[in-house]
C-alpha cells in the first residue's frame, strides 16, 4: 500500500514513513493510493468480533505488510486495553431509531483517544526499529491535545510539544494538558485561536530546514494513522446494526473534517453507509459550503463546543482530492486560493459529487443549550455540547427507517460549565481522573508568532540537530 499527497508534488510513500511524515513536503495530506475492499461475505464474518479483533481485520490492508502481524496485534490489544468500557465504543439507544455511539471511554474522555493510543505506539515501534527519534508538534482546540500528551507521555524516542489557543479551551482540557509531569511534553498556550495554531503547525511542516533539523512528526488529524483508526468504529457500529445487509447514516460533529473523513473512508471500503451527515456549531464553514459551493472563512466565534471553533478544516482537503477525482491540480488551485484570499469555489460537478454522500447541519449555542435539556428529559441521557450539536441536526434529517448514528465525540465532564448552564446538571468527571483538578499547572505562553514557536521547540527538543 503506498500513500500520495492530496497535492501530487511529494513522493508517494509506504505506510511507516506516512505515518512518521505526518504533513507531505509540498503541504498535502496523504491518502491510500487506492481503498482496501471488503466484500458484503467479509464484512459479514466481522460480526461479533470483539473492538481490537475487529481493529486488526479492518487495518491490516492499510499496513503494506510493512508492520509484522503478531506486532501490530499486540499494538492495537495494547492501545484499547486504555479504555474503560469492554466493548471500547458501544452503542447506546436514544430514540427508536437514533444511537449515540459512545467515543469516549479511553483515557481523556474523547474520541481522540481511540485514534492516539495506537499512534503513539505505531509511531514507537516504527522509530525503535529505525534507532531514531522525533519531535511531534500538535495543535489542539481541546481535545487533540490531551489525548496526544496522554499517548505519549513518558515514550522515550518522542517529545511532544502542543499548542492551545490561550484561555479557549475548557478547564478540564486545559489541566489535561497542562498537569503532565512528564519530561517528554510540553504544553505551549498560543495567543491566538485553534486556527493561528494549526496556521503554526503546517508553516513548521512548510519550513523544511526546520522540518528536518527537529525530525518533525505530526499527530492531527493530518496523520494518515489518525483517520484510518477512527475506520474502525464505523465498521464496528454499522455492524451491530445489520451491516452488511442494511444501511447506516451517521451525523458526526465535526471541526477539522478527520472523524467524517474516516467515515467515508469507510463507506469507500464497502461499508453500506446511506448518509454522512456533517454537524457544525456557529463556526458553520462547513455547512455554508455544503450549501452554497463556497469555501469561505470569516472569524472564528468562541462557543460552547471549544474543540469544533475551527474555520480552517484540514480534511476537507482529502474530500476535495476524492471529489475531484484525485486531481492534485485542482487541490492546489483550490488552497492557492484559501491561502490568497480565504476562499474558494468549488466545481458544480465536485459538489453534486460531495452532495451525493453528504448532508450537512448547523446548531447555534441556544440550540446546544436546548439539546442537552430535552435529551436530558426525553431519554435520560447527558450529552456533551458536541455531540449536542449533531444531534440537533440530526433530528432534522431522521425520518427513513435507516438507523441514524451521532457520534458521542467527548464525555459530558469535560465541559461542566457548559452542561450545567443548559439543563442544571453537573458531570462529575470519573474518579480515576479525581486529582486533575487539583494537580499543578505547567505550561508556557508564546505569541502566534512561527520563529519564536520554532525556537522554542529547536530549543526543547531532543531530536534536534
Ligand atoms: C469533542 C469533539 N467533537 C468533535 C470534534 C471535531 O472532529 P473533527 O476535527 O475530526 O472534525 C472535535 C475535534 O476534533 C472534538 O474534540
Ligand atoms: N478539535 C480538535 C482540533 C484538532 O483536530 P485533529 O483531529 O486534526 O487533531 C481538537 O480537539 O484539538
Amino acid at each position: 500500500m503506498q500513500y500520495v499527497s492530496t497535492r501530487g508534488e511529494a513522493p508517494a510513500l509506504g505506510f511507516s514513513d506516512a505515518v512518521l511524515a505526518g504533513l507531505a513536503r509540498d503541504g498535502g495530506l496523504y491518502v491510500p493510493r487506492e481503498w482496501p475492499q471488503f466484500s458484503a461475505a467479509e464484512i459479514r464474518a466481522m460480526r461479533g468480533l470483539p473492538y481490537a479483533d475487529l481493529a486488526i481485520r479492518v487495518l491490516t490492508p492499510f499496513l503494506g505488510g510493512e508492520i509484522a502481524a503478531p506486532v501490530f496485534e499486540r499494538l492495537v490489544r495494547e492501545a484499547y486495553a486504555t479504555f474503560r468500557h469492554q466493548a471500547v465504543c458501544p452503542l447506546v439507544q436514544t430514540g427508536p431509531n437514533t444511537f449515540i455511539l459512545e467515543l469516549f471511554h479511553g483515557p481523556t474522555l474523547a474520541f481522540k483517544d481511540v485514534a492516539m493510543q495506537l499512534l503513539a505506539r505505531l509511531m514507537d515501534h516504527v522509530l525503535a526499529e529505525r534507532g531514531q527519534r522525533a519531535t511531534i508538534v500538535g495543535a489542539t482546540s481541546g481535545d487533540t491535545g490531551g489525548a496526544a500528551i496522554d499517548a505519549f507521555a513518558g515514550r522515550d524516542r518522542t517529545d511532544i510539544f502542543v499548542l492551545f489557543p490561550h484561555g479557549r479551551v475548557s478547564p478540564v482540557q486545559q489541566r489535561q494538558m497542562t498537569t503532565s509531569t512528564a519530561a517528554n511534553v510540553q504544553a505551549l498556550a498560543i495567543e491566538g485561536n485553534f486556527d493561528d495554531c494549526q496556521g503554526l503547525l503546517k508553516d513548521m511542516f512548510n519550513d523544511h530546514a526546520f522540518r528536518d533539523s527537529v525530525s518533525l512528526s505530526g499527530v492531527n488529524s493530518i496523520n494518515w494513522a489518525r483517520i484510518m483508526a477512527q475506520i474502525v468504529y464505523y465498521f464496528s457500529s454499522a455492524l451491530s446494526l445489520g451491516a452488511p445487509d442494511r444501511p447506516v447514516s451517521f451525523t458526526v460533529p465535526t471541526g477539522n473534517f478527520g472523524d467524517i473523513f474516516a467515515g467515508y473512508a469507510a463507506k469507500k471500503m464497502g461499508l453500506p453507509i446511506e448518509r454522512l451527515i456533517v454537524a457544525t456549531n456557529d463556526n458553520d464553514i462547513l455547512a455554508r459550503t455544503f450549501a452554497t459551493g463556497e469555501y469561505r472563512t470569516k472569524g472564528v466565534f468562541a462557543t460552547t463546543s471549544p474543540s469544533m471553533d475551527i474555520q480552517v478544516s484540514s480534511n476537507f482537503e482529502r474530500l476535495l482530492f476524492e471529489a475531484s477525482d484525485r486531481n492534485a491540480e485542482t487541490v492546489r488551485r483550490y488552497m492557492a486560493g484559501l491561502k490568497q484570499s480565504g476562499a474558494f469555489t468549488i466545481e458544480t460537478a465536485e459538489m453534486a459529487r460531495m452532495r451525493s454522500e453528504f448532508d450537512a447541519g448547523r446548531a447555534d449555542m441556544d440550540e446546544v443549550a436546548a439539546t442537552i435539556r430535552s435529551t436530558l428529559e426525553t431519554s435520560n441521557y447527558l450529552l456533551d455540547p458536541h455531540t449536542a450539536a449533531a444531534v440537533h441536526v440530526a433530528a432534522g434529517k431522521v425520518g427513513s427507517a435507516v438507523p441514524m448514528v451521532v457520534l458521542g465525540t467527548a464525555h459530558p465532564a469535560k465541559f461542566p460549565a457548559a452542561v450545567e448552564a443548559a439543563c442544571g446538571v453537573s458531570p462529575a468527571l470519573p474518579a480515576w481522573l479525581g486529582s486533575l483538578m487539583s494537580a499543578d499547572e505547567k505550561y508556557t505562553v508564546l505569541p502566534s508568532d512561527l520563529k519564536m514557536v520554532e525556537d522554542y521547540v529547536s530549543r526543547h527538543s531532543r531530536a534536534a540537530r
